[in-house]
């Protein structure tokens, strides 16, 4: 029985590929470096690589059996899916973050700017707090620096980019890290190959922190 999985591109899946080799599946084609998208040689498991947004659509219409993606997304896309095992990679964490000057308690409407809406909305109504939601694709930090935002929403790890560009966490919110998740039906369906998988990876993530 095949397994088909939707990694998501980049860091995701560069952290994750060293994962799915110590749990004995065959990686080679996918380390090597090209602009190749679909691999299907090996009959146990076929691999598509797709931007991290995109995980959930192929795995919502079925078209893969499991997606392997940051829970950053699942958390701003909403969960229609099984979210079955943590991979603890790709750790990271939700943070507010602005100019040193930034007052968290300023009385006009603050100006968020994000590429996670959903989240940074949630986050601000349990403040009890009505934002201006301003969505970006990239390059967050730029958004207080120029003065379009009063403050950002988004992701951080080393912390190389807030330092670089001068800007101070105020609140951080929720970590982030790399999930398996599964189709409900494929779980039905594939249950056996599908709870192999898992219990191999598990032996293989890293430590609890
Ligand atoms: N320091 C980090 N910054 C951003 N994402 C991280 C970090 N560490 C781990 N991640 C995870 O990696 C995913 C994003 O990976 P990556 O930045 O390679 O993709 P991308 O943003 O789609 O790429 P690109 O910037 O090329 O468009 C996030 O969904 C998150 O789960
Ligand atoms: O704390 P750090 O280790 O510096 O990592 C954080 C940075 O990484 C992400 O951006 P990404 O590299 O995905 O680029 P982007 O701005 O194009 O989204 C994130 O949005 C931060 O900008």
């Amino acid at each position: 029985m095949t397994l088909t999985i939707a990694l998501a591109k980049g860091r995701t899946t560069a952290q994750v590929l060293p994962l799915l080799s110590a749990a004995g599946i065959d990686c080679t084609a996918l380390q090597e470096k090209s602009r190749r998208l679909l691999f299907t040689d090996d009959p146990d498991f076929h691999f598509v690589l797709v931007k991290a947004p995109d995980v959930l659509t192929y795995l919502n219409r079925g078209t893969v059996d499991i997606g392997i993606v940051g829970s950053d997304i699942l958390e701003e896309q909403g969960h229609q899916q099984f979210d079955l095992l943590d991979l603890r990679t790709g750790r990271c964490r939700f943070i507010l973050a602005s100019t040193p000057d930034f007052d968290p308690h300023q009385t006009s409407r603050k100006r968020i700017a994000t590429k996670y809406p959903h989240i940074a909305q949630r986050y601000f109504q349990d403040q009890g707090e009505d934002v201006e939601m301003i969505k970006i694709e990239g390059s967050v930090e730029l958004a207080p620096l120029t003065g379009m935002a009063d403050a950002i929403v988004d992701i951080t790890e080393t912390g190389t980019t807030l330092r670089e560009n001068h800007l101070k966490v105020f609140a951080t919110l929720t970590p982030v890290s790399t999930h398996l998740v599964v189709n409900r039906l494929a779980l039905k369906q594939k249950k056996t190959a599908i709870y192999q998988l898992i219990q191999a990876l598990k032996r293989v993530r890293p430590q609890e922190v």
